[in-house]
């Protein structure tokens, strides 16, 4: 790109553009510093919020150690969590009311959360900016009558109403974005071509279903002494034991807030369209809550995962799947213009 878009839509020209100060800039330049390369692939707030994760895990894993009824629960390595009847608190308990309707069923929210970003916060996001600033419309009001004002109002609210059905490049290259991830989702979690990937890693490195509980079922299979899914195991009454099992909650947790933090933290630092003002009212007022209820509720629950569930090593290889899927959908595209032309990237 030889311009680049001033705020006010004037585009000014890049220093690449002239010749004298190509040669100046080549001759004092600096190698780019790690900072400024990674400031490039990621605005200082993005990098923040994927940042919260690896702390998140941190904090709650030193909490757990200094806990005096964590470090008094003994920790069983089957159940990947402390014995129920031993459990330092509600939130260490499987059966807790947050992991059955939230987590266990966390791509539901994380889709819904999307769906309603995209379709109002983003769209309301552009139709502001194509609107004159509130300053100016303000100034112009005084100079109204009552009728005119009310018919001003009622024309922002139809080009508002107009935007949340406007199918933009951008919320497609949103929705794009959602089948991605939810694809990553599924290889990991549900369905790779067979097993899910965290069930063949299991496989993989040693592990093996054990029927421990039902002695019928343990005849049943005679030698073979183990199933293809962690689900089968536990549906037959066996414990999933052995090999390495990377956190499902972690990954799921992190996936989907990132993703969805990544869009709406994206939209309002990288569109340069809309005053900062304006953007925040936009987001008051369409999903907002609903973006900032899901992403707040997994944070919470990451921090008890990190607390009361799983080893240092199954947490870690939770986080980084996640990020892989992460790096592909909102890293990539900021490095390969072929996927950028495909993926985008969230407000530019
Ligand atoms: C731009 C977005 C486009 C969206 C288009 C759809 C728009 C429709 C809008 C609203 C309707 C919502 C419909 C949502 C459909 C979403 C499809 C689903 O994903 S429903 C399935 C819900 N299931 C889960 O979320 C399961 C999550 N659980 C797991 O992955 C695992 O249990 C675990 C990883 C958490 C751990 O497993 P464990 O066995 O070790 O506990
Ligand atoms: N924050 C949390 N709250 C409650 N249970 C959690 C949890 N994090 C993990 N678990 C439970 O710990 C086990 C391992 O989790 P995962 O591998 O998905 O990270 C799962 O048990 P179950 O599969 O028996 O439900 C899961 O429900």
């Amino acid at each position: 790109m030889s311009a680049s878009r001033r705020p006010n839509g004037v585009s000014k020209p890049s220093p690449r553009a002239s010749p004298n100060t190509s040669t100046k800039t080549r001759s004092t330049k600096q190698p780019p510093t790690i900072s400024d390369t990674l400031t490039t692939l990621l605005h200082p707030a993005e990098g923040l919020l994927l940042l919260t994760y690896p702390s998140l895990l941190l904090l709650g894993s030193i909490f757990s150690l200094l806990d005096p009824s964590a470090r008094a629960a003994p920790y069983s390595a089957s159940l990947q969590s402390h014995p129920p009847d031993m459990a330092p608190n509600y939130f260490a308990l499987k059966k807790n009311v947050f992991n059955i309707w939230f987590v266990k069923v966390g791509w539901f929210w994380f889709t819904v959360a999307w769906a309603v970003w995209v379709l109002m916060g983003m769209g309301m996001m552009r139709a502001r900016s194509r609107a004159p600033p509130r300053e100016k419309t303000k100034a112009r009001i005084v100079e109204l009558d009552d009728d005119e004002e009310v018919e001003q109002e009622a024309e922002e609210e139809k080009e508002e109403k107009d935007a949340t059905l406007v199918l933009t490049p951008q919320k497609l290259q949103s929705a794009l974005r959602w089948v991605v991830v939810t694809f990553w989702w599924t290889v990991v979690t549900q369905w790779c071509f067979g097993p899910a990937l965290i069930d063949r890693g299991f496989r993989l490195t040693g592990g093996q279903c054990e029927l421990m509980q039902s002695d019928t079922a343990r005849q049943e299979m005679g030698d073979v002494r183990e199933f293809v899914t962690a689900t089968a195991c536990k549906i037959a009454g066996g414990k999933w034991k052995g090999g390495h099992d990377i956190s499902g909650h972690v990954f799921i947790l992190v996936l989907g807030s990132a993703s969805l933090g990544l869009e709406v933290l994206g939209a309002m630092v990288n569109d340069r369209r809309a005053g900062a003002e304006e953007k925040q009212a936009q987001l008051g007022r369409w999903g907002w809550g609903i973006v900032v209820g899901v992403v707040g509720m997994s944070w919470w629950m990451l921090l008890m995962t990190a607390a009361y569930f799983h080893t240092w090593f199954e947490k870690f290889t939770g986080l980084s799947t996640a990020f892989v899927g992460i790096a592909v959908v909102y890293i990539l595209p900021r490095i390969l213009p072929g996927v950028r032309d495909i993926l985008g990237v969230p407000g530019r």
